[in-house]
């Protein structure tokens, strides 16, 4: 996201090798899905001369996440296309104007990102945006906490309270509040009847697909491709109620897919 905004106000790279150097440089930090968007948002911001260059030089960091082996080239080749397209489209363009390789139209129409294309099209309540103003001090001390790990991309935050202290309320101003940002939220609860009072909220389980039988280094049953392992790469706000409730295998379980998705230990 701030590199798309960065890249759109300075309006910036005058030249092919200016936009060359940034992407070499931003691949020495940034995960490859944010290489992609970033691509896309130089293609359509940026006035470059040759971008099937740009394309070929930068194909293997922007493919990296997707287990770049021979045998399977194409196909990877076409799943980095998807997800530019799917960038692309979201901006009102079409990758066919680009002179990028042929994306191939059962590609294009298959939504690989199923979860995370539904995520996006969700709403927020706006009346849950004014609960923000009736939050008590401790309530708004956390909302405040919290939201400045979302913009800064901190990591977790574990929040506790009796019961009926107004942590699901707390909750609901967050979802309002990100979702208003166009951020991702994935909102998760242990119970049914919890996860049903979150806005468009499920169970952890369902939602990360945990294994029902646990081992020492079970993983969550999506693979690194999956429209899950996006929407959680992609999420700025993962929230799981009544985390204290369960067991540690799932919380750990989640946590090794999450350091894998995110190539990070
Ligand atoms: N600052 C507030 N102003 C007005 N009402 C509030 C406030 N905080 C919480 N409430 C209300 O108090 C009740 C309990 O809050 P909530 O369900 O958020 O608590 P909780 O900590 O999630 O409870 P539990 O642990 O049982 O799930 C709800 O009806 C909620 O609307």
């Amino acid at each position: 996201m701030h590199l798309d905004r960065h890249v759109r106000l300075w309006g910036l790279f005058k030249s092919d090798k200016s936009l060359d150097d940034y992407l070499t440089e931003s691949a020495t930090f940034r995960m490859p899905y944010a290489l992609r968007r970033l691509f896309a948002t130089i293609m359509v911001f940026c006035d470059c001369a040759n971008i099937r260059r740009l394309w070929d030089n930068h194909f293997d960091s922007m493919s990296e996440d997707f287990g770049c082996t021979r045998d399977n080239s194409l196909r990877i080749e076409q799943m980095v296309l998807r997800d530019i397209s799917y960038h692309l489209t979201s901006i009102g363009k079409d990758i066919r104007h680009y002179g990028l390789p042929e994306l191939h139209e059962t590609e294009r129409s298959r939504d690989h990102y199923r979860e995370l294309t539904e995520e996006l099209n969700l709403g927020f309540d706006k009346d849950h945006l004014k609960i923000v103003d009736m939050l008590n001090a401790e309530q708004v001390a956390g909302y405040e906490e919290i939201l400045d790990h979302v913009l800064k991309n901190k990591q977790h935050l574990f929040v506790d309270g009796p019961d009926g202290t107004g942590k699901t309320y707390l909750y609901k101003a967050l979802i309002a509040k990100v979702r208003s940002m166009d951020l991702i939220v994935v909102a998760t609860a242990i119970s049914g009847i919890a996860s049903s009072i979150l806005p468009d909220g499920c169970t952890a389980h369902s939602r990360f697909k945990i294994p029902i039988k646990l081992s020492g280094n079970t993983m969550c049953s999506f693979t690194k491709q999956s429209g899950i392992a996006e929407l959680l790469r992609r999420a700025s706000l993962i929230i799981w109620d009544e985390v204290a409730m369960t067991k540690r295998q799932p919380i750990e379980a989640l946590d090794r897919s999450l350091q894998d998705i995110m190539g990070c230990e």
